[in-house]
């Protein structure tokens, strides 16, 4: 059997260093509970000594969550650690994590301690506290620029306390995988006791390498616990990210050979989850939980992902709890795309020309707009220029001035039968202004007596779709147009009237 990696999410206590991530009791037992539908081995809680709300987080936590070990952070000191054991009571499963600097910086400079004094200090800690708890885990803070001989004293020591986890932060993000990787197997080959003790490492991102060297840890180092946060989120600039360590081992176990409890599908609800209590919002380009994550938006990769997802995709999206991959469809879509996405929408053209025309016209838009959303294809379907039957009016381009005081006016070209003309008018607004120019050449003499507009999806930089209905000599027409510009799309909601008017009037004129 596969060894397994424990995953230690502390996204309550290390995410909630981050600046702004301050999270209520009961946000964090949300979470919490979150992080038990993941089945995350252990969840630390908080830090309970910090204050009464962060003991009274870690209490309610350790109360209601049964399948996850909780932890509770503690300084070497007796008050942390008897105020950690104390909000841990009722858990099911407990850990105390108990740390202290070991490297020459922090040990002259932020504790005021010499070597033998942080030493005793770490004994002394671990000492009392397994009297506690029976899980003590164990932290040289800064372990990753200690000077290894006096870590090696140090975790020998703790261990034959009965420190049952040793985890080795890099806590300013120093560290590079190889190096990282190779520290850790140093320190189990050179402490005698190492192997009565889980290796754990805990690693941060101020150089963007949490997760390689978390995951170099365990590779060359023989760790079996990672510390990691929902979004990556902690201290500075983050921690290791849950999502992305926990993916890269499932989906690379040919390579590194672990089994995993985690539940990857309830992924995206607890990144979101996070995002939302915290109000840090996820990039959209981040591994497996931003929003582009299993996006594909060029056709080439389109096209390969619809005849075969692994041409493009190293992960289910469904694996990670989105509902499905996305096709997006934009300017740089191809046919085969716009085609499946027609099929889905349930739209069939009668001919490949028709598919042409329509695929003109979309990739037409995709140049003026970032995203097409179904509500603008479906507009661009129905807009009667799609059609390939012979129209008397077409639309070509329209210039409008308008200006708070003036009276706005318009320029239209369009043409009719082909062959462009142009009109001129000024009206009461730019539509009014752009109908009258079409007017100016037409003279149809039709009443309109429906003029409405609507956005086709919930933003601004959507399509306005525009309807239009004219009443002439008895006949009433609708003519609808699509445009993310609403002036022209109104001007093209005309002239598709104008045109159902006319093809009205030959038919009439055809019957006899
Ligand atoms: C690398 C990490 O992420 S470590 C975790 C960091 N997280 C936090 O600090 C969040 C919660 N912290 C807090 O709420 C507060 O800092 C508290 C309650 C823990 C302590 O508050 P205060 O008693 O006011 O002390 P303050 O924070 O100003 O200074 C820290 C003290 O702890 C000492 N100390 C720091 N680390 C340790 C340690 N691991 N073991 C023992 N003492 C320690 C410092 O030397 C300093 O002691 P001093 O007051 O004698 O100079
Ligand atoms: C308490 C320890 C594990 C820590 O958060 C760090 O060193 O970054």
């Amino acid at each position: 059997m596969a060894d397994k990696l424990i995953i230690f999410d502390t996204t309550l206590r290390d995410g909630e260093q981050s600046p702004g991530a301050s999270m209520t009791k009961d946000e964090k037992l949300r979470i919490a509970r979150q992080l038990e539908r993941l089945k995350v081995d252990v969840i630390e809680a908080g830090f309970a000594v910090s204050s009464n709300g962060d003991f009274e987080a870690v209490q309610a936590i350790a109360n209601a969550i049964r399948e996850s070990t909780i932890c509770s952070l503690a300084r070497a000191n007796d008050r942390d650690i008897s105020r950690a054991a104390q909000a841990l009571a009722d858990a099911a499963s407990a850990r105390i994590h108990i740390f202290i600097a070991t490297s020459a910086l922090h040990m002259e400079k932020k504790l005021r301690m010499t070597p033998e004094q942080v030493l005793e200090q770490s004994r002394q800690s671990v000492r009392f506290a397994r009297n506690l708890v029976g899980d003590i885990e164990f932290s040289p803070e800064d372990g990753y620029r200690s000077d290894p001989d006096f870590l090696c004293r140090v975790l020998e020591a703790v261990i034959a306390e009965g420190a049952t986890t040793i985890n080795v932060p890099d806590t300013v993000g120093y560290a590079v995988p190889e190096l990282y990787g190779n520290f850790i197997k140093t320190l189990r080959e050179r402490i005698p006791n190492s192997d009565q003790a889980i290796w754990s490492v805990h690693c941060h991102n101020d150089l963007g390498m949490a997760v390689a060297n978390s995951l170099a840890g365990v590779q060359i180092g023989g760790a079996r616990q990672v510390e990691c946060t929902i979004n990556g989120l902690g201290e500075r600039a983050g921690n290791c990210s849950l999502e992305e360590v926990v993916m890269a081992v499932k989906t690379r176990r040919d390579y590194f050979g672990l089994d995993l409890g985690i539940d990857t599908r309830h992924i995206v609800a607890a990144s979101r989850m996070v995002s939302q209590t915290t109000g840090f919002v996820v990039q959209p380009n981040k591994a497996v939980v931003g929003a582009n994550a299993f996006a594909h938006a060029s056709g080439i990769h389109q096209d390969g992902v619809l005849k075969a997802r692994d041409t493009y995709e190293i992960m289910r999206a469904e694996d990670v709890g989105w509902s499905t991959n996305k096709i997006v469809l934009g300017k740089l879509s191809g046919r085969n795309a716009f085609k499946q996405r027609l099929q889905e929408l349930g739209v069939s053209l009668d001919s490949e020309t028709e598919v042409n025309a329509a695929f003109t016209r979309f990739k037409e838009l995709a140049d003026r707009k970032s995203e097409i959303f179904d509500e603008d294809i479906l507009a661009l379907i129905s807009d009667e220029s799609v059609s390939c039957e012979k129209e008397q009016y077409g639309f070509v381009s329209l210039f409008q001035q308008s200006e708070t005081g003036e009276q706005p006016r318009a320029r239209i070209v369009f043409t009719v039968h082909g062959r462009e003309v142009r009109g001129e008018a000024r009206g009461n607004g730019p539509v009014d202004a752009s109908l009258k120019a079409i007017e100016a050449h037409v003279r149809s003499g039709a009443e309109m007596v429906l003029y409405s507009v609507s956005a086709i999806s919930g933003s601004t930089e959507s399509q306005g779709e525009v309807t239009v209905r004219l009443q002439n000599s008895g006949r009433v027409v609708n003519g609808v147009g699509s445009d993310p510009d609403i002036v022209v799309a109104s001007a093209k909601a005309y002239l598709s009237a104008l045109n159902k008017l006319q093809s009205k009037v030959d038919r009439v004129a055809a019957q006899g």
